[in-house]
């Protein structure tokens, strides 16, 4: 007779083998949570991800079932307090006061921080559970591998800050902005609105909030520095080879990093137009790599009003998941106007897979992202028929020609062609 405890365990055990072998045999160290552990799972291949990522699903999956579902739900729902420990440690820069080094005690550590001592050592003994600092003697706090990261990545303490102090604050508003808007298309209808008192989206609220703009920003660097986002995935995922002197319009193109890649290794002819808002463009045009110069042109332009460019390509890398379908639908019909039968309109953002087609934790991840776009823009990441219906919605001659998610991105290469017929 089946029994799933005994077979996740095994799965586990075989798992765990294969994967302390390739630690050992490539000189990795193995995992831990001390002060210097590695910041992530080294590079590895494909049989050995596949193990970690069989481990990380079975490892939660046996879990829960030991738990048993009273056990399980009751404290699923105390959740929250995991974000408001760490958002009070983010929020008082309790990190940064305590050494790499060394421990330093919770007296001094509550003087360094201007906090009271008992609530400190309440919050962070609570935050210890999750394997944030550690007591290594009573009355002592000292860093692990996760804390350390709070002072040692200034781009992933702002990704904790962004997400405590604006998203998790927000996110305890979406019964309160349904009940209000229902499925509002209008980004001024969000959970963000609610929770922060303002009629206005996310984007330009910030804009009154230089620190809290620059927390977003680096949130976003952060992000896409990591290899799903990487731009390396639309390099190689498309055939960029083949477009030889064609002008590729990079619409929302930030300081032009997604182009520059392709003009460098894959479109030696092509010329390329990266248009964004004011500020982001000069900062690309100051940066652009030397011998580029005649191939790109920096311009201002606003995805909100008519395309100025009339051009064969036109990329919109990761600028739609940020916005409800009755904008995306703008920012595509601004575009059209300029485009010429069989002009190319190359959308490279996520498709969000079917319900488990994905490992759970993996889907759970591409889900945690759709809320994240529901709570602060009310977007979504949207099913490859949705991103076929809005191409179509916003112009029927848009015909979707080729779909594809290269292996380790996030993101897909979606090709759609401006089709007469
Ligand atoms: C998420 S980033 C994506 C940037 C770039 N395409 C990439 O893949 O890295 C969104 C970009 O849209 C730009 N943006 C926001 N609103 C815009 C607007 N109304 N017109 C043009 N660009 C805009 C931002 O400045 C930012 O560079």
């Amino acid at each position: 007779m089946a029994n799933p405890i005994i077979d996740l365990a095994a799965q586990i055990s075989n798992a765990a083998k294969a994967i302390a072998d390739f630690m050992v045999s490539n000189s990795h160290p193995q995992p831990s949570f001390d002060v210097d552990a590695p910041q992530s799972f080294p590079s590895a291949p494909k049989d050995i991800l596949d193990a970690r990522q069989q481990l990380l699903d079975a490892s939660q999956t046996i879990r829960e079932l030991l738990l048993g579902p009273a056990e399980y739900l009751r404290w699923f729902s105390c959740g929250h307090h995991d974000m408001s420990s760490l958002r009070w440690i983010y929020h008082f820069k309790i990190a940064e006061a305590v050494p790499l080094d060394r421990p330093i005690s919770y007296a001094q550590l509550a003087k360094e921080r201007s906090v009271d001592e008992d609530l400190l050592k309440r919050i962070l003994r609570h935050a210890m559970t999750n394997r944030i600092f550690y007591e290594p003697e009573s009355g002592l706090v000292a860093h692990t591998c996760v804390s350390a990261l709070l002072v040692r990545s200034k781009s992933l303490n702002d990704w904790v800050g962004y997400t405590l102090e604006e998203t998790y604050p927000s996110s305890a508003k979406l019964v309160e902005v349904h009940e209000k808007h229902g499925n509002s298309q209008k980004p001024s209808e969000s959970a963000y609105s609610i929770a922060f008192n303002t009629d206005e989206p996310l984007f330009v609220h910030l804009t009154k909030f230089p620190d809290r703009e620059r927390r977003f920003a680096n949130t976003m660097i952060e992000m896409t520095s990591t290899e799903g986002y990487s731009v390396h995935h639309l390099v190689d995922g498309y055939k960029w080879e083949d477009i030889g002197n064609a002008t590729v319009v990079d619409v929302g193109g930030s300081t032009g990093h997604a182009c520059i890649a392709i003009a460098e290794t894959k479109a030696p002819e092509a010329t390329f137009i990266i248009q964004d808002l004011s500020t982001v463009i000069e900062q690309g045009a100051k940066a652009l790599p030397r011998g580029l110069e005649s191939r790109f042109t920096f311009q201002e332009h606003d995805f909100f009003t008519q395309q100025p460019v009339s051009a064969s390509i036109y990329l919109l890398r990761f600028i739609l998941h940020d916005h409800p379908d009755s904008v995306s639908k703008q920012i595509i019909q601004n575009i059209v106007p300029a485009m010429k039968n069989g002009s190319r309109l190359i959308i490279n953002d996520t498709v969000i897979a079917e319900p488990n087609t994905l490992p759970r934790s993996e889907e759970r991840k591409s889900r945690t992202m759709d809320l994240e776009m529901m709570t602060m823009f009310n977007a979504r990441e949207r099913p490859l028929a949705d991103w076929v219906k809005l191409c179509s919605d916003a112009d029927n001659r848009l015909k979707l020609q080729s779909v594809s998610r290269p292996e380790g991105s996030v993101l897909s290469v979606m090709e759609f062609i401006l089709d007469d017929q």
